[in-house]
């Protein structure tokens, strides 16, 4: 294991782009390059500078600030749903600390959070957090509308964005001891529809690919990593790629990361439109729902190197 080459990931540039020109031709050849991408290797690299650097270095302060907080006050970060709070002091992945946020780019529920760590209240992390989250979404956005419309499934978009829920969480990888592993976070595919990675320019990420060589991502400063998960695997009938990922510390810096992650809303039966399904693509997924996946993912269990979507309504298992 860990071949560890460098490479380059594709890369779409998303800062001349927006939804109401997506018949513009710059439009249409970023589509392609993402769509081809996500399908090949389940990620691209995004450059969006709708993100100015200001705002990245701002956030990356203000998570700096979040992190060196007491350990029992980032253990208020708690939710009703797994993986959703304070996540950390976990003994075989030391090196790991995150937190969570639901709905991030609703100013009201940041703040909830952000009174949570502190007190006396904390606007400026607030309104930092809620900006970016909010352009996250936006680039969210546009990929989706790419790839439904690359797979001609315009007429689905609107239905399928209005079932989705929008999680942000926050994470740190300290640098290890020197008796320590340097894994960070142990290989595994999103369970989302589509993640939106960004760091504080130290690197980590390392993807699998389809032939199973572990990949070193070098991801350009002030860009983002566009990676899809399971749910957006079973969607597209498997035409879309969710990779196996890990992020391996090698940096003698604290890596401070972010996921923007979509999820299907729990309650919302997940399945392939009719379209994605014929001779060639036999149906590979029952249908399911969010929220009872996660219930059997935490029960059997998070195993590493699997897919747990697949496992749990894979046809051809
Ligand atoms: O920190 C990163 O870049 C990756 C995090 C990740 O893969 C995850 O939270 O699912
Ligand atoms: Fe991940």
């Amino acid at each position: 294991m860990g071949s560890e080459t460098p490479f380059q990931l594709p890369v779409v540039n998303f800062s001349e782009l927006n939804i109401q020109n997506s018949g513009d031709l710059i439009w249409y050849s970023a589509k392609t390059v993402a769509l081809q991408a996500l399908q090949e290797y389940g990620c691209f690299e995004a450059s969006f500078d709708k993100i100015s650097p200001d705002l990245q270095n701002s956030v990356f302060h203000e998570l700096e600030q979040l992190f060196d907080l007491p350990l029992e006050t980032k253990q208020k970060n708690t939710s009703d749903r797994d993986f959703h709070g304070y996540i950390g002091q976990i003994a075989f992945m030391p090196l790991y600390e995150s937190m969570g946020i639901d709905a991030p780019y609703v100013l009201e529920k940041v703040d909830n959070f952000t009174s949570l760590m502190w007190s006396q209240g904390n606007p400026k992390f607030s309104k930092t957090i809620q900006t970016y989250s909010k352009k996250l979404w936006e680039l969210d956005e546009m990929v989706k509308t790419m790839v439904f419309e690359g797979l001609n499934l315009e007429k689905y978009l609107e239905d399928h964005l209005e079932a989705t829920n929008y999680h942000l969480k926050v994470m740190k990888y300290r640098v290890a001891d020197p008796s320590e592993s340097n894994m960070g976070l142990d290989s595994h595919a999103d369970t989302s529809i589509l993640t939106i990675l960004h760091q504080n320019g130290i690197q980590g990420l390392e993807i699998r690919t389809k032939d199973g060589d572990w990949i070193t991502v070098n991801v350009s400063p002030n860009s983002f990593v566009v990676m899809a998960g399971e749910s957006f695997n079973v969607l597209s009938n498997g035409r879309l790629h969710a990779p196996f990922h890990r992020v391996v510390m090698n940096a003698s810096k604290t890596r401070l990361s972010v996921g923007l992650f979509s999820l299907p809303k729990i309650g919302t039966t997940v399945k392939p439109p009719k379209e994605m399904v014929d001779e060639e693509h036999p149906l590979l997924f029952k249908p399911f729902d969010y929220g009872e996946f996660m219930e059997y993912f935490c029960m059997s269990g998070v195993k590493k190197d699997t897919y747990g979507l697949k496992n749990y309504c894979g046809l051809l298992n």
